[in-house]
């Protein structure tokens, strides 16, 4: 079942300890096949270099594990939560990549300081507000994806394929488990360079509009859908 898509995510969660974006088991990466609604996703607690794609689970949209003898990553209700809430994605990671967690437990957005940034993110790279006690105390994952969700309300998710959990780390999203993973190198790159610049210029303001819309709009169409692009 879903052989490709299988090859594909394994691919997609072995790029993540090759760019250094994850240490031990941390992180996940998902790809969801959008005519079944089924969708695949690392295992649970396995590390990178063991994994094999017979150990990949696959889930459905309802949260049953419907191949797979090991357990679905943690994460895996936050990746159904985001999958229910944005049709346009194909594929979802969670790392907890250095610089961008670093924005993460700060608690701050990164803004659109440069051009690299403006190439993937059309604006400041958005964080969540804090979960509240019963948030936490709840069903956490999903709880997750609604503060995500939430916090997406007034983004485009093909223009804005990231954002920040607070005090935890960044969940990146993209056409395929390999263009997640893709836009999660380009964030935490754009972490790093923010992080720098406000350090060398605690007064920098984000970039001009008409340079942001000049560097999306020239990669990504006026209409940032991942089909039209
Ligand atoms: O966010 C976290 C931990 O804070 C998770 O990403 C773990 O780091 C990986 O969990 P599994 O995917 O192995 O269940």
């Amino acid at each position: 079942m879903l052989v490709e898509l299988k090859e594909q995510v394994l691919e997609a969660n072995l790029q993540l300890p090759r760019h250094g974006l994850v240490k031990f088991t941390w992180g996940n990466v998902s790809g969801i096949d959008r005519a079944s609604g089924l969708f695949v996703i690392k295992p649970s607690g396995v590390p990178y270099e063991q994994l094999k794609v017979d150990d990949l689970v696959v889930v459905d949209l309802e949260g049953n594990v419907v191949e797979g003898d090991l357990n679905p990553s943690s994460d895996t209700p936050t990746h159904r939560v985001l999958y229910q809430a944005f049709p346009e994605i194909g594929g979802i990671v969670h790392t907890h990549s250095p610089w961008a967690t670093i924005w993460s437990q700060a608690g701050r957005s990164i803004p659109a300081l440069g051009t690299t940034h403006a190439d993937y993110f059309y604006g400041s790279i958005p964080c969540t507000r804090e979960m509240t006690d019963d948030e936490i105390n709840g069903d956490y994952e999903v709880e997750t994806g609604n503060v995500i969700v939430e916090t997406m309300q007034q983004s485009d998710p093909s223009a804005m394929p990231g954002v920040l959990v607070h005090s935890h780390a960044p969940f990146c999203w993209g056409k395929d488990a390999i263009d997640a993973v893709h836009n999660a190198v380009v964030l935490e790159e754009v972490a790093k360079l923010a992080y720098r610049s406000v350090s060398l210029n605690a007064s920098i303001e984000a970039m001009q509009p008409a340079l942001l819309d000049k560097h999306y709009l020239r990669k990504h169409g006026v209409h940032a859908y991942y089909g039209q692009r």
